[in-house]
């Protein structure tokens, strides 16, 4: 039978994505699943291999993908990205709603898949505000931090596309942003606490 169907978080690095998925998933964590992917690049200080990330080389990534085991997967700023078949798997085994969490050549390779997930873009309010975001979070080396800018801003034009995000939000003041995706999300969580309790 089908599950819950997925969403995809996308948007620019810095827009705000992982801080909501995880307030998400803190108040909600019997109902939501996070698809770990797999990347190349180094872990930041605090991030947990098989929890943020599936941290690994090039040269496994690079096969698993050869040997199919992969929904998608991407180069961005110079480190390797993807969706491993049984990320997705693992949530869907447990009737949970799968976030995926992925940048927007994931968006356009999802589209391809049978996933069907809901889509949503969170942007930031402007690009003043992403760099300063980003640069206090002090995750990036400044040549990291600017070829997330210029990603960033690829980005922002993609978001107006017709047709590909069912919704964007802004992230401008947080708790605002993070009621237009609880409402945007309200309809498939409610179907999945139902089922919870009737089974
Ligand atoms: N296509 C694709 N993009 C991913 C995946 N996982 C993460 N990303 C994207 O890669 C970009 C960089 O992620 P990360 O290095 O964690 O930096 P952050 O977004 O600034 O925290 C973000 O746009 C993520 O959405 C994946 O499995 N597939
Ligand atoms: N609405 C907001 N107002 C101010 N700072 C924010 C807001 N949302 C997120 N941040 C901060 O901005 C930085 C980038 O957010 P993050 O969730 O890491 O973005 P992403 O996962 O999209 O790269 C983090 O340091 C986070 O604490």
């Amino acid at each position: 039978m089908a599950g819950p169907k997925p969403v995809v978080l996308s948007g620019p690095s810095g827009a705000g994505k992982s801080t909501l998925l995880k307030k998400l998933m803190k108040e909600y964590d019997s109902v939501f699943g996070f698809s770990v992917s797999h990347t190349t690049r180094n872990p930041r200080p605090g991030e947990e291999t098989g929890k943020d990330y599936h941290f690994v080389t090039r040269e496994l990534m690079q096969a698993g993908i050869d040997n199919g085991e992969f929904v998608e997967y991407a180069e961005f700023s110079g480190n390797m990205y993807g969706t491993s078949k049984a990320a997705v798997q693992d949530v869907q085994a447990k009737n949970l709603i799968c976030i995926l969490d992925i940048d927007m050549q994931g968006v356009r390779n999802i589209k391809q898949t049978d996933l069907s997930p809901i889509y949503i873009s969170i942007q930031p309010p402007s690009m003043a505000i992403l760099e300063k975001r980003l640069r206090d979070r002090k995750t990036e080396s400044e040549e990291s931090l600017q070829k997330r800018l210029r990603a960033a801003k690829v980005d922002m034009e993609f978001s107006k596309e017709p047709g590909v995000f069912d919704v964007v939000i802004v992230n401008d003041n947080l708790d605002d942003a993070y009621d237009q995706l609880k409402n945007t999300l309200l309809e498939e969580i409610n179907k999945v606490k139902k089922t919870s309790t009737s089974s």
